[in-house]
């Protein structure tokens, strides 16, 4: 699929879904040498195949739409984690809920013990700064794709959008679950 069309549907599907609300989050997808990243300031049901910032992984750019702010950390993630193809980075409720709470979400059901294994809870780094992809590389790897920023929102990393996606509902729906069954602890 075309490069353009892939983030343009992905980006949609994750804002209808309500996993990515106003103009919060970013997303990425790596493809020919090229990063193709949603544009600064524009929410994710603005990212049209015409919108779209293009990047070179030594992170210069010439396009009439700005990249994200946060492009330093998707570009320090996919120099640093190899088999990463494709980023998505939301500020989903509950996911946010406990990444201000600084506390890792903790997993139970077997179809998040086996698709995120474990969600850790990455220190707090400046957003839009090199240093949050440094501390996302090292707590993120081949078996642990899903963390939350501290005091921010998630980061997922995948090899194609459509794994990033499913990775970040799924993320989202463990929060959603851990937050109600922390309500009916004694
Ligand atoms: C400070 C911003 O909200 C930051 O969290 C950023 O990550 C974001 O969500 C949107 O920034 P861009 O529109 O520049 O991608």
């Amino acid at each position: 699929m075309q490069p353009r069309f892939d983030l343009f549907i992905w980006s949609q599907i994750a804002y209808l879904r309500g996993l990515a609300r106003a103009k919060g989050g970013n997303i990425s997808l790596f493809k020919d040498n090229k990063i193709y990243i949603k544009p600064s300031g524009y929410s994710f049901f603005d990212v049209l195949p015409w919108k779209i910032s293009i990047m070179d992984i030594d992170g210069t750019f010439k396009n009439n739409y700005k990249p994200s702010s946060e492009y330093p950390m998707h570009l320090e993630i996919y120099r640093k984690l190899p088999f990463v193809k494709a980023i998505f980075h939301t500020h989903s409720f509950y996911a946010t809920l406990f990444a201000f709470l600084k506390s890792a979400i903790p997993v139970f059901t077997e179809e998040a013990r086996i698709y995120l294994k474990e969600i850790p809870l990455i220190p707090f780094a400046q957003p839009g700064s090199s240093e949050l992809g440094k501390r996302v590389v090292e707590h993120l790897s081949n078996d642990i794709q899903v963390g939350i920023l501290e005091n921010h929102g998630t980061i997922v990393v995948g090899k194609t959008l459509k794994e990033c996606y499913y990775l970040s509902e799924l993320l989202e729906e463990s929060a959603k679950l851990a937050w109600h069954l922390k309500l009916f602890e004694k």
